[in-house]
């Protein structure tokens, strides 16, 4: 399989390629050349296949030429097996049509361990081949951060540098970052800045010669295909225990930077039968404003009980554009200039017409948030997060047809933000016992002014060189 740029200039790479660049070299993101698709009776026959097999399975077509799916599956068996639950992502039955597909058992609480510990083991599998060292660079509005440092701290050959907007993630959040000690996690509170911001500075990062002359700059933020491939997989997992391929489910999911929904459209592309992908954000809203109105245009970031999704430039959005628009690459690049140049963008009516055939969206406020969390705990016993209550929200009020089940993908455990969750309920959700200690652990981080200058000066004073 190989793997071609949004914005069509730069070269095609194989998966270990695009695995290790991350970002391409003309701005643009990599996906794959062609949708690998799956007959009916494949899919049929996934059904019952532990995770780690069905993840194989799954992903097989998309690391072809560089992973063979027998060392595909040792990866997976070992990235799931540190997850504390046997089917790694549960489903839970709230009600006769809604569901709540649980994506919080991993090491860090969220669904962002689903892939970053998958990818961190192909990082060590594809630095292992070369005498390359990798200097990754990623942004956080809470979850990444913690996934992405527990999936490389302490590993050989690659510098972490974490930027998230300091003050704005909760402080469960934050201290899953900065209570990780090893010597190559280096962890970056931007002063005065949004989760766009430091996004902004990643992303120049990689167009900046100067750095990129001395650094291999990696990423793990979605922008990294990997981390979308890994996620497609539990859309099949959730989909197969409610009777696909013979019956369609919708999904519901919370998202700020689109890349979790826009696994659930490469899950349809493969073949798994999808009747709706309901995007839910809460009030910072740029996704459900494109996809209701067309209207793609950056809001100024207001800070909420659900700040992973406290986003208003969805990096991910692009990779849908581009199929809407016929995969043309310069086109892409034209229309995304546009967008960088005056921070709006009018989606064509192809394009609209082109999403709404599978997605639909809403927006869930402070009040929608807090009374979706009190419906789940008071009807159900269930306590969720407010990025999940957001998509339960969206979920319950959709409008999808009775006979069709409809999954709420619950992106993080309660305990990462037990204020919100015990305003709503009067329920304080504990901590696992295996973060239990996180209140009692050392903090490590850097305070920088949220500039590309300060970032950049300080990842040159510490990443490894690239050889
Ligand atoms: N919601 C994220 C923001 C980064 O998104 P990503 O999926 O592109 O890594 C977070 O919690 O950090």
């Amino acid at each position: 399989m190989d793997y071609i740029s949004t914005r069509g200039r730069a070269p095609a790479l194989d998966f270990e390629g695009a695995t290790l660049a991350g970002l391409a070299s003309d701005g643009g993101l990599y996906v794959p050349r062609t949708w690998p698709r799956f007959s009916a009776e494949e899919i049929a026959a996934m059904a019952g296949l532990p995770y780690a097999q069905l993840a194989a399975r799954v992903m097989a077509p998309f690391v072809a030429g560089s992973l063979t799916e027998e060392r595909l599956l040792e990866l997976t068996t070992e990235a799931y097996g540190r997850f504390a639950h046997d089917a790694v992502t549960p489903l839970v039955q709230l009600d006769g049509q809604q569901w709540l597909l649980e994506l919080f058992h991993g090491p860090t609480l969220a669904f962002k361990d689903v892939a970053l510990q998958l990818l961190g083991l192909l990082f060590e599998e594809f630095l292992g081949r070369s005498e390359r060292n990798l200097t990754i660079v990623g942004a956080t509005s809470g979850d990444t951060g913690s996934a992405a440092i527990d999936a490389v701290a302490g590993r050989a050959k690659v510098d972490i540098f974490m930027l998230h907007p300091r003050g704005r993630v909760s402080d469960v959040q934050r201290r899953q970052m900065t209570t990780v000690l090893a010597p190559n996690v280096h962890n970056l509170a931007l002063e005065h800045a949004s989760f766009d911001d430091a996004q902004a500075i990643v992303k120049r990062m990689f167009n900046d010669q100067a750095m990129t002359g001395r650094f291999a700059i990696g990423a793990v933020n979605s922008i990294n295909w990997a981390r979308l491939m890994a996620q497609v997989v539990y859309y099949f997992a959730a989909g197969l225990q409610l009777g696909a391929p013979h019956r369609k489910v919708a999904f519901s999911v919370p998202t700020g930077n689109f890349g979790d929904v826009f696994a659930g459209y490469v899950a349809a592309q493969m073949g798994l039968p999808i009747e709706r992908l309901i995007v839910a954000t809460n009030v910072n809203d740029i996704l459900h404003r494109a996809l209701a109105q067309g209207d793609y245009s950056q809001g100024t970031v207001t800070p909420t009980a659900a700040p992973s999704m406290d986003i208003q430039v969805s990096s991910n959005f692009e990779r849908l554009l581009f199929d809407l628009n016929g995969r043309d690459g310069l086109a892409l690049a034209e229309q995304m200039a546009g967008f960088e140049a005056t921070r709006a963008m009018q989606l064509t009516n192809a394009q609209r017409e082109g999403a709404a055939a599978l997605f639909a969206s809403a927006r869930a406020d402070a009040d929608e948030m807090a009374s979706t969390i009190r419906w789940a705990w008071e009807h159900c016993g269930e306590l969720i997060d407010p990025h999940t209550a957001c998509g339960l929200f969206a979920a319950r009020t959709a409008g999808i047809a009775a006979e069709v089940p409809v999954v709420t993908l619950a992106t993080a455990h309660p305990a990462k933000f037990p204020e919100a969750v015990e305003r709503a309920t009067g329920q304080r959700p504990s901590l696992p016992a295996r973060v239990g200690d996180l209140f009692e652990r050392e903090e490590k981080y850097v305070t920088l002014g949220g500039t590309y200058e300060a970032v950049a000066a300080f990842v040159a004073e510490h990443a490894s060189p690239k050889v």
